[in-house]
């Protein structure tokens, strides 16, 4: 079993595995007469073949409980997958780089403050969507169409640190 603890997000750690989503920590430029600051491009969405296309999807997520026991990770090959929360909710990120296989030296857990979302790259391996606290609703953009998930057998237990 591989016990890792979850350190905070962030945009340079989380870089290998995809983009951090977070208005407080990105560039803006005013649009609507200046009544609106445009975040821009904040995460690459993928769709790795034609005639997918992305999906806009709202996940209601009941929370886990911690330690986290995590028993598989997954991934999808064709496309990225981004959850953002509609209600700052924070959430447990566990990643490993993109490949056909998975390296345990380089599996990496964080815990999101509740304003960051996550946009998996295309390929990149992680745990399934896994809510802190309360139940969470969270705005999801990722491929539609077949053949987009791959699952491994992984156990790994999350915890907090104090
Ligand atoms: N299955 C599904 O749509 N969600 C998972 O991919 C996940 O990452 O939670
Ligand atoms: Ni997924």
């Amino acid at each position: 079993m591989l016990e890792l603890t979850a350190r905070p997000l962030t945009r340079e750690a989380f870089a290998p595995f995809g983009d951090v989503i977070d208005a407080r920590t990105s560039a803006s430029f005013p649009i609507n007469n200046g009544r609106t600051q445009r975040h821009h491009d904040l995460a690459a969405v993928e769709i790795v073949d034609a005639p997918s296309s992305p999906l806009i999807s709202i996940f209601v997520s009941q929370p886990i409980t911690l330690p986290l026991e995590l028993e598989l990770l997954e991934r999808h090959p064709l496309g990225s997958q981004a959850f953002m929360p509609l209600h700052e909710e924070r959430f447990i990120v566990v990643v490993a780089p993109p490949g056909d296989e998975i390296d345990t030296q380089k599996i990496c857990a964080f815990v999101t403050d509740g304003r960051q979302g996550v946009n998996y790259r295309a390929g990149t391996w992680h745990a399934i969507h896994s809510v802190l606290g309360q139940e969470g609703e969270f705005l999801v953009v990722d491929r539609g169409g077949a053949d987009n998930l791959d699952e491994r057998p992984m156990a790994i237990r999350i915890t907090l640190a104090n």
